[in-house]
Order: C-alpha cells, then structure tokens, then sequence
C-alpha cells in the first residue's frame, strides 16, 4: 500500500507513476481554487487522483473511470480503504463523455490525451485539466507525431518545452470553440516527462473566434538566434534581418500561460508552491533562452543566472526566471541586445 497525499492506495495491477506525486500534489492547491462541482477523473487507473482530490480538495461529487476492469476493482478497493464512497464506470472514455456532462474533466492518459481531448472540451461545464506525456511530439524532436496529433509543426530549441505546452494548449483551445465555448488557461507547467494544464471553459461564440487572436507562429533563425511570433492572421517574413531563413512553428498558443489572479491565490508553500511562485514572477513573452546554449554561442563560460537578469533589467528591460527546467529566463530585449548584455557581464 501507497500513501499519498491524504490517501492510502493499492496499486497492484493498475498503472501508477510515483513520479507524479508532485503533479498531483500541485494539481490539489489548483482543485482547492476551482471547487468543481461534478469531478470526472476520466482516466483514472488505481483512482489516487480523483481520492486526493475528495479528501485534500473538498470535491464531493467525483466520478471515476477506467477502460481496464481491473482498474475499476482497484479503484473500488481504494475507495473503501479511504472510507469514500464514488461511482465508478468502465467504459472507453470517448463514449463516456459523450454521453454524459461534468463540471470538471481530468485527462492523465498513457503518453497524447490528444484522442480524448475532443468529448472532453464537449462535456466540460466549466473545468478541463490534461496531463501529456508524449512530450517529444510537442516539444519538436517528433515533429511527423506533433503534425499527426496535434495539427502543429515544431523542431527542437532551447524553448522546446514551451513550444510543446504552448502546442498542447493550442490544440486544446481549438477543439474547444466548434462547440461555442472557449478556454483560458488558469495554470501550467512542464516538468521532467509531461506537460499540465487547467484550464476554464466557458460558452461564448463571441470569445470563441477571440481565441484566434491569440493563435499564432513563432518565427525561429537558427542563424541569430533570433524569434518572432505572429498571429494566425499575420502572413510570415521568409528571412530575419541577419539574412538567415526563418523556420515556422506552430500553430501554437501565443496568449499567457497562466491567469496572475488565480496564480495569485495558490498557496507558495512547499515544493508546489515554489512552481507556483516562479510561474507569478515569469513575464509574459512567447519563448525564453537557456544560459549555456546562448553562451555557448559566444564562446564565452555563463554567468550566474541571475546576474543576466539584474543586467537585462538594469538595461531598462523586462527580464524573469522562467517555470521551465534549467538555467532559463525570459525578457523583451532582442537576441542582439541579450548578447551585448552577457558579454558584458564577464567583462
Ligand atoms: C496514465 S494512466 C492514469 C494514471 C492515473 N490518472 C494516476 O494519476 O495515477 C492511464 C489510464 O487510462 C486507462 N485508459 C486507456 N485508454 C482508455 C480509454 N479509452 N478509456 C478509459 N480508460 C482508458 C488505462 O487503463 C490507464 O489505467
């Protein structure tokens, strides 16, 4: 027997990833801000998530469900080994949530939800939060999957792991507006093998075509180092002002990654609490460096992270730690300028 959170589970049998404890735990802090009134924890394997979510969230009207029989017997014991009481279906997902409407949808499936994601965004009354572990799709080192799952183009770069949430989100908020809804993203991060996203659903035709506004490219030369990101309606420069050919990426989420004012309410304690912090000090822009591959690039050994930070601020720049993993940061200065900034730091 596992303990969890609040929760005691068995596992035998079923799928369960100790690795995700963080995910999970971090997913509570979000679900005790949403107070969903109808759960379905649609993927649910040995059910930990939907069991922390009744007793760490405050969720009372949670429904669990798994395509794997076996599953459901677990998930069943686990219920009763936590004195909680739930429905619990085995069915394929798909038709589950095309027959029935929840407040509240969570997707964690086995590597892309992008099969799920469809009845999900159909069924959702207000809330939809997608777990993706088929990061390599996303992120650019798959693009023919990224292409096959998700409609949108990438290669790998220093930002990979944004390119990848930003393509998931895309995907995400896409499927939603055919059903005159539209989404907003509440919270989100990448972490070691998966990418997280909760977002609000809403109904709105009207917002629905807004989305667009915040669809959009990233222009990338692999010559300067050099992006530009521009909206679906934006017809693209073939060259960068160095002369080198831009590679297009996209279609992606270009709007923000989070909404400050929920962020702000989430606790800062713990280990989630420190994600949580680093993604309310972010800045708002499309892509962000990684120290060693920009410095890399001018042969020169890095600075300390935040010594890059103070300059670029210092220079009348906005500049911030990123939520993504390794020594990362964003800013609104221009590839030039960040180059003249570092290299003078080690002057
Ligand atoms: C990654 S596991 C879920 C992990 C779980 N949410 C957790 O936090 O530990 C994915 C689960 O989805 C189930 N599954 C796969 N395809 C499904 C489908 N089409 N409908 C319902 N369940 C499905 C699998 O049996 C598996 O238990």
């Amino acid at each position: 027997m596992i303990v969890e959170g609040k929760a005691r589970i068995l596992t035998e049998g079923v799928f369960y990833n100790p690795r995700m404890e963080f995910c999970r735990t971090a997913d509570m802090e979000v679900f005790r801000h949403l107070r969903s009134k109808s759960y379905l924890d649609a993927l649910a394997a040995s059910g930990v998530r939907g069991i922390r979510a009744m007793l760490e969230a405050g969720f009372e009207n949670v429904e669990f469900n798994d395509i794997d029989e076996r599953a459901v017997r677990v998930i069943e014991e686990n219920l009763r080994l936590n004195g909680l009481n739930a429905r619990v279906h085995n069915r394929d997902a798909v038709a589950l949530m095309r027959e029935r409407s929840y407040d509240h949808i969570d997707l964690d499936p086995f590597g892309s939800p992008a099969e799920f994601i469809d009845s999900a965004v159909r069924s959702a009354r207000r809330f939809v939060s997608v777990t993706a572990t088929d990061t390599s799709a996303l992120c650019g080192s798959a693009p023919i999957s990224g292409l096959r799952k998700y409609g949108a183009f990438a290669e790998k770069t220093e930002y990979y792991h944004e390119t990848g949430l930003r393509m998931l989100i895309g995907k995400i908020v896409r499927e939603v507006t055919k059903y005159d809804k539209y989404a907003e993203v509440l919270v989100s991060w990448a972490k070691e093998h998966y990418y997280r996203v909760h977002l609000r659903v809403r109904k709105s035709s009207r917002m629905a075509g807004k989305v667009y506004e915040k669809m959009g490219y990233v222009l990338h030369c692999n010559h300067c180092g050099n992006r530009v990101v521009m909206s679906v309606f934006e017809t693209p420069d073939r060259y960068c002002s160095c002369g080198g050919m831009f590679r297009m990426y996209g279609p992606m989420w270009t709007g923000e990654l989070h909404d400050p004012e929920f962020v702000s309410g989430l606790s800062k304690e713990g280990k989630a609490g420190r994600l949580f912090s680093a993604i309310e000090q972010e800045i708002d822009t499309v892509t962000h460096y990684d120290v060693h591959n920009l410095t890399e690039r001018l042969g020169i050994s890095p600075p300390k992270l935040d010594d890059i930070i103070e300059a670029l601020r210092s220079h009348g720049f906005r500049a911030s730690r990123t939520r993504f993993p390794g020594p990362t940061f964003k800013t609104d200065a221009s590839i030039s300028e960040i180059r003249r900034i570092i290299s003078e730091i080690r002057r």
